[in-house]
């Protein structure tokens, strides 16, 4: 995260860190007691390696109470992801057992309604990307708030150029932004995850390129599907 602050302590406990040996490397929320959502991109370069998922976190390195790094039984990346473009950036991870829910680790209900967030709406992104453009990590969690830029405006030639589709949505990037590490991590509109970062064109901070989301709604009956035909 690019020109926020360090979030307070356990507020956004629904948040994950995916991680690899130990690093963290993207981001990612609770939406179920066995599920997380987080971006397809993030598989990239892990050569089919799965990721273990730590909740109820706020430092990366320090104990703290009901921190818990789970084990991955299966990671599903969305059919149409691919490494070419931002088209269907979703990836479900099913975790080994069930989340023990608490204060510091708890669900966060994703939009079902697809209807886009109407421009200026302020919402919060959070993560534990790099937090300079130099690529500093963070070991606390931090978060920004940052408006909603219209599809019009996102797609304008200047910016990302007819590349948003209407199962994407914008948010500004100048000064503050979403950046490395923080893709998987949730659009928070109103208290409802909107969105899921996604690298995009992995510039930050820039305002030419608005950072860019997969939109939630759009996708409720593939994540339902996923859930329902793995459980058990
Ligand atoms: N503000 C939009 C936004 C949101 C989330 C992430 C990013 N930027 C990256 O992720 C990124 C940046 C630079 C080099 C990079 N190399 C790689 C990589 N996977 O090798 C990713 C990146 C940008």
């Amino acid at each position: 995260i690019l020109g926020g602050y360090e979030a307070r302590p356990h507020l956004r406990p629904y948040m994950a860190s995916l991680q690899l040996d130990g690093q963290h490397v993207c981001g990612g929320f609770l939406i179920a007691e066995q599920w997380v959502l987080s971006a397809a991109h993030c598989t990239e370069g892990t050569n089919g390696q799965l990721f273990q998922v730590l909740l109820g976190a706020h430092s990366l390195t320090e104990p703290e109470p009901h921190k818990r790094l789970y084990r991955v039984r299966a990671q599903i990346a969305h059919p149409g992801s691919n490494i070419h473009n931002n088209r269907d950036d979703l990836l479900l991870l099913q975790l080994e057992e069930k989340a023990e829910l608490n204060a510091h680790v708890k669900v966060l209900p994703f939009q079902r309604e697809d209807r886009d967030v109407e421009a200026d709406t302020m919402c919060e992104a959070a993560g534990w990307g790099t937090v300079t453009h130099s690529g500093r990590r963070p070991d606390k969690l931090q978060q920004v708030e940052r408006p909603v830029i219209s599809r019009e405006l996102c797609n304008h030639r200047t910016r990302h150029d007819q590349t948003i589709t209407e199962k994407m949505m914008c948010t500004d990037s100048r000064k503050k932004d979403t950046c490395k590490g923080d893709s998987g991590g949730p659009l928070v509109c109103n208290g409802v995850a909107e969105g899921v970062v996604t690298a995009g064109s992995r510039v930050c901070g820039n305002y030419k390129k608005p950072a860019i989301y997969t939109r939630i709604a759009p996708y409720a009956a593939w994540i339902d599907g996923v859930m329902a035909s793995a459980a058990g």
